[in-house]
């Protein structure tokens, strides 16, 4: 039986900042996989690592910037608006009842990925969502538990995510981007112009606001 909801992708991330690595996979996420839409999500307060620097406005002020030419993708600010960490099985039962039409897919790196089934509930995200992983360079090894996961779950494309029943995992044969907001991070401080991983409008946003400096 098939699932005749539009699919609505929601990637989720610190942004710190937004860089070509999670614009590019938005991107192609949204055509290969014909989602309606792409909704990054900046987290607020992250449940798993140390508060950013740079405040979940700013942050999110570079993915205003970053995806303002792109209509097929858009900001979601559910998290922002929310003093409580981060967690992605609470944001997804919201997403669930603010957008009840659609079949929500969380997108997220193999990194991320690797430590799925540690995550807060995460059983609970696979009854709420489908997963579009991203392979990323570095971090193209499975863990023992996300081969086991994927045993389970994986469908070999995209059109098998319309088929009913959520929690079905696609990994993704994406173009490949070795692009770290760590790195980015690092580099800022000594960077005197734009660098390729960045769109230009958020390198301005960062130099006029003193960012990462
Ligand atoms: N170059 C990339 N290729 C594929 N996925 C990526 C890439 N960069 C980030 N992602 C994914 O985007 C999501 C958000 O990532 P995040 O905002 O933490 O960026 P990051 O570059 O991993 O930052 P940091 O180095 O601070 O951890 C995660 O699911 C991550 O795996
Ligand atoms: O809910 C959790 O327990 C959880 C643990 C780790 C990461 N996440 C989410 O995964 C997304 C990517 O995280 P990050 O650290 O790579 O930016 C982001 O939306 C996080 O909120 C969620």
């Amino acid at each position: 039986m098939n699932n005749a909801n539009p699919m609505l992708g929601i990637f989720g991330g610190t942004f710190d900042p937004i860089h070509y690595g999670h614009l590019r996979c938005a991107l192609h996420v949204q055509q290969r996989c014909q989602l309606e839409q792409v909704r990054l999500m900046p987290c607020h307060l992250p449940a798993h690592r140390a508060s950013p620097g740079v405040s979940a406005r700013q942050r999110a002020d570079m993915v205003r910037l970053a995806i303002a030419d792109y209509p097929q993708l858009a900001l979601e600010p559910l998290e922002l608006q929310q003093h409580r960490p981060s967690y992605s099985a609470v944001s997804l039962a919201q997403l669930a009842v603010k957008y009840p039409k659609h079949q929500l897919v969380f997108i997220l790196g193999m990194d991320a990925f690797n430590h799925f089934t540690h995550w807060h509930r995460w059983q609970q995200i696979l009854q709420l969502a489908d997963l579009i992983v991203c392979q990323r360079p570095e971090h193209l090894t499975l863990s023992t538990e996300s081969q086991a996961l994927l045993l389970q779950r994986q469908v070999q494309q995209a059109a098998d995510l319309k088929l009913a029943g959520k929690g079905r995992i696609l990994l993704l044969d994406n173009p490949l981007q070795a692009i770290s907001a760590t790195e980015l991070r690092q580099s800022l401080p000594a960077l005197t112009a734009c660098p390729d991983w960045l769109p230009p409008a958020v390198w301005n946003y960062i130099r006029q606001h003193k960012l990462y400096s």
